[in-house]
């Protein structure tokens, strides 16, 4: 574990050491194991940190399998708690940026990461407000990106705090550089609206701006029994593929996201009405009609009904006729 994030030369990245007796990877990760670790060091698991640690070590495997980390990739894991997915990445990945909230576990995992020099922690608060990285994180990513190969990959991999898990996908997608894969553990809820459809209960502004720009699947639903403590809800690992080509034909991702987020904020609201207010001030009704009718989106229709497509074209009409009022 490095403080200067020293990525690896482009070799096979260094195999953990050998452990013995209570310490062996099968042992290890049991919820008797955890608890005593944490009792050990005079710790419990914190809630408002959304403390559910992964009690399967198979699982906790699956999640990196689904990554397909190679010895060249960067892996960004925010929540290191006592590094258990860190440390198996560790042997498979090129550099790990991993960040930790509780100055508790920050020490314990600085333990279980120490004979890995090319996985950097950093304490604290992954996002600097709500919604955005804090920047030194980016700029650690674009550092050890600039020492590995150019064909090395960027991802997020972690099983993620479930309160801050939206804004940390959401925000990662606007990132320069962006992320070219994510597999992630969140709230089967919030993995079920991220690859959900039209006419789904679960399709809204989430799903649009996640499969604008990915390819969205649900890897496993995980049960409460997996992890420690049990969190009330069922988990699901997520993996995105950032496909490149769709996101760089978003002209402006921050505008696709705001709008899109306006057009899905009264779902069940006549879209007429939606874009309207969502354009208050910025776009006048004929335009708006124009643009409707244009799109032959009738009277009648919601938001909700649209696909991908079909919003994808309202958003870039809207922009566009934003930008001709501005030169004129
Ligand atoms: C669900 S646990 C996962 C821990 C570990 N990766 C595992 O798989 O067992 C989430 C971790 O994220 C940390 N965390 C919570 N909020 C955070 C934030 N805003 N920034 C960084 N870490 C955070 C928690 O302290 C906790 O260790």
């Amino acid at each position: 574990m490095s403080d200067e994030f020293d990525p690896n030369p482009p070799s096979a990245p260094p195999q953990p050491p050998a452990r013995s007796g209570n310490a062996s990877r099968g042992s290890r990760q049991t919820a008797t194991y955890l608890s005593k670790r944490l009792t050990a060091a005079g710790l419990r698991p914190v809630s408002k940190y959304g403390q559910n640690f992964l009690i399967d070590l198979n699982l906790v495997e699956l999640i990196a399998r689904s990554a397909k980390i190679g010895p060249h990739d960067i892996v960004l894991e925010i929540g290191t708690g006592v590094g258990s997915l860190t440390s198996i990445m560790a042997t498979q990945a090129g550099a790990i940026l991993t960040v930790e909230i509780d100055q508790n576990l920050f020490q314990l995992a600085s333990e279980e990461l120490a004979p890995f020099p090319h996985v950097k922690m950093i304490q604290g608060d992954a996002l600097k407000n709500k919604s955005t990285f804090r920047d030194d994180i980016m700029e650690s990513i674009r550092e050890a990106k600039s020492r590995l190969p150019e064909d090395s990959k960027f991802m997020l991999v972690a099983n993620l705090p479930y309160n801050v898990a939206t804004p940390i996908v959401s925000n990662l997608l606007h990132q320069d550089p962006p992320p070219d894969r994510i597999v992630v553990t969140i709230q089967k809820e919030l993995g079920e609206r991220m690859v959900a459809g039209p006419g789904s209960k679960d399709y809204g502004a989430l799903s649009i701006w996640i499969q604008a720009t990915c390819r969205a699947e649900i890897v496993r639903i995980l049960p409460p029994t997996v992890f420690w403590p049990r969190p009330k809800v069922d988990s699901a690992i997520v993996r995105l593929d950032v496909d490149h080509e769709r996101r760089n034909a978003i002209p402006d991702l921050k505008y696709f996201h705001q709008t899109v987020r306006a057009l899905f904020f009264h779902r069940r609201k006549f879209l007429r009405s939606v874009v309207i207010s969502a354009m208050k001030g910025r776009l006048e009704k004929p335009a708006i009609d124009e643009i409707l009718g244009r799109l032959k989106h009738g009277e009648t229709a919601r938001a909700e009904e649209l696909n991908l497509e079909q919003i994808s074209e309202l958003v870039e009409a809207l922009r566009q006729a934003e930008l001709a009022n501005e030169s004129t």
